[in-house]
């Protein structure tokens, strides 16, 4: 039947249809960023087009594993809609004799995926990922590490038009050839800090460093090939390379922090041309002396601290989301939750990708979840409420069973988000590997809830325990297990005050291999250690640590 109705429709969309309008994208599925689609090969451009179509659309359903062919009835069909077409010299898709065929022979792409399988078999999990990553921000010919213009800039260690192959030839060949080296001179974080080796203070910095932005190549290129890296350039000054020397070279080195509105984000650049070092940083796949990746930060004031870890947070926040899609953190209770006070404040609560954040308890006493002991009343009344991160995202313990029920439930939870990768694993241990935990430290050394003497320090199997004898009251609270703290890829203690000095000066200066102090004990195995520490805790610090 027709209608005899004339002009526009009566109910006219408002908006266009929105395909994926309620879809939560999950940027590690086939597709999304950190997975995306291979190359269309082999077909005919209308069918190029429908293929394209039909991914935009969520359309577009993937092989699982290799399909048969129908003509050569070989399974060696690796795309969706591809069969054994090239011999046949027609579209792999709708079969017609065309004249044109889109995109590569898809032998060469098949032997180019081999060569990469081949390369990166022995490569860790991470490792893998990057070069994945790398080599799909080459397809995707963006023009990201292509220098802009032609003509050199003031203190550029290479010219324009050679620095881009040069630093990746370098990287390349630093990184990707052994995986061990890394090239280091200095590290520019991309949120405007800069952290330097050995300088004393921030003015000496200021004054023996200055930066040239270079747009020509950006972080994410660096990263894609290299995990800790970055090219920093020193002025002509003896002091400064002196300084640089001694601080990188012994794990004595500290760090000064401050920030320097002159870094802009994603630039890094280099300062005079004719001093650049090539540092080997560490072994990457050395597992042994973890001192070298310690770091302790000492600040003049709770403020100074509070901003400096808020922006560590929010570093590793920003690198996580990036590199996993995810930032799961770890949290403990105690005054580690005012430190943190800051992340609710501008910029950050603007800033960082909270969406992304997935936050775990690395210790709960066993009370009900709106008791004044509880760890995650604490952190819900004076952060997580403050911010926007999604309610489901924010895993805490059940609080209506008994404490070891609650900490399997716990390790069960725990397991459910390693398995969908929410939460990382470690390479060398299976265990979650946090993006980052946060502990706090007591008087008595204990952290979390890992009490001096205490059999819960034994855990070796479980990844969270109970106890129903704390010393600290409440008496019951379940706890991560030290291999679990020691998977982690950074692990941030954060202690104030003189009353925690001796056993700050114990787990800093005294860390040894056969130790018994639960704070000497939190020895990152691949991760980095960050101590965050006023001055009163750090009185009691050997001299080289509070210069
Ligand atoms: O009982 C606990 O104490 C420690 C340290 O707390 P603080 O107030 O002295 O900083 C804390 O890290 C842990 O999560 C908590 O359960």
């Amino acid at each position: 039947m027709s209608s005899n109705r004339q002009g526009p429709p009566k109910h006219q969309n408002r908006y266009a249809w929105n395909p994926n309008a309620n879809h939560k994208k999950n940027e590690t599925e086939l597709g999304g960023k950190l997975r995306p689609y291979s190359d269309i090969t082999g077909v005919c451009p209308r069918c190029k087009d429908q293929i394209e179509w039909k991914r935009r659309y969520g359309k577009y359903k993937p092989l699982v594993e290799p399909g048969k062919c129908q003509k050569c009835g070989k399974r060696a069909v690796r795309q969706a809609y591809h069969r054994c077409a090239k011999d046949s010299g027609v579209c792999a898709k709708c079969s017609c004799r065309v004249d044109r065929i889109v995109g590569r022979d898809t032998v060469e792409v098949e032997a180019e995926r081999k060569t990469l399988e081949e390369a990166i078999k022995n490569a860790r999990e991470r490792d893998r990922r990057t070069l994945l990553r790398a080599m799909n921000k080459q397809k995707a010919g963006s023009a990201v590490g292509t220098p802009k213009g032609g003509n050199s800039k003031v203190g550029e260690l290479f010219p324009a038009a050679s620095i881009d192959d040069k630093f990746v030839e370098t990287l390349l060949g630093a990184s990707l050839g052994l995986c061990k080296l890394s090239v280091i001179i200095g590290f520019m974080h991309k949120s405007s800090y800069t952290n330097t080796w050995g300088s004393n203070t921030v003015s000496e910095y200021r004054r023996t460093l200055w930066v040239i932005r270079f747009t020509g190549i950006q972080f994410g290129r660096l990263d894609a090939f290299m995990r800790a890296l970055a090219i920093l350039a020193v002025k002509r000054s003896q002091k400064t390379k002196e300084t640089i020397h001694k601080g990188s070279s012994k794990h004595r080195q500290r760090a000064v922090y401050s920030k320097h509105p002159e870094v802009e984000r994603d630039s890094f650049g280099v300062i005079e041309m004719s001093t650049v070092w090539l540092i080997p940083l560490m072994d990457m796949d050395n597992h042994g002396d973890s001192k070298n990746n310690r770091e302790v930060r000492i600040h003049d004031s709770l403020d100074e601290l509070s901003t400096d870890l808020a922006d560590y947070i929010a570093e590793l926040s920003e690198k996580s989301v990036k590199e996993r899609g995810f930032f799961a953190i770890a949290l403990s209770g105690g005054s580690l939750i005012g430190l943190i006070g800051k992340l609710c404040e501008v910029p950050y609560n603007k800033t960082v990708d909270w969406a992304r954040w997935h936050i775990l308890w690395a210790d709960e006493r066993v009370v009900a979840k709106n008791h004044s002991d509880s760890n995650y009343k604490l952190a819900k009344d004076g952060f997580l409420s403050k911010v926007p991160v999604a309610p489901s995202h924010v895993y805490s313990i059940n609080d209506n069973v008994s404490a070891e029920e609650a900490a399997t439930e716990y390790e069960f939870v725990l397991r459910q988000l390693v398995k969908s990768r929410t939460v990382d694993v470690s390479e060398c241990s299976d265990c979650p590997k946090f993006d980052l935990i946060l502990l706090g430290m007591g008087p008595d050394g204990h952290v979390a809830s890992l009490f001096p003497l205490h059999t819960a320090l034994n855990a070796k199997s479980d990844w969270v325990t109970f106890i129903i004898d704390s010393p600290k009251p409440p008496p019951e609270r379940i706890t991560f297990t030290l291999p679990v703290i020691n998977s982690a890829s950074n692990v941030a203690m954060v202690v104030t005050g003189s009353g925690k000095a001796e056993a700050v000066r114990l787990a800093v200066d005294e860390a040894s291999s056969n130790c018994t102090l639960p704070a000497q004990m939190v020895q990152p195995t691949n991760g980095k250690l960050v101590w965050f520490l006023d001055r009163a805790a750090a009185s009691k610090l050997d001299d080289s640590q509070t210069a």
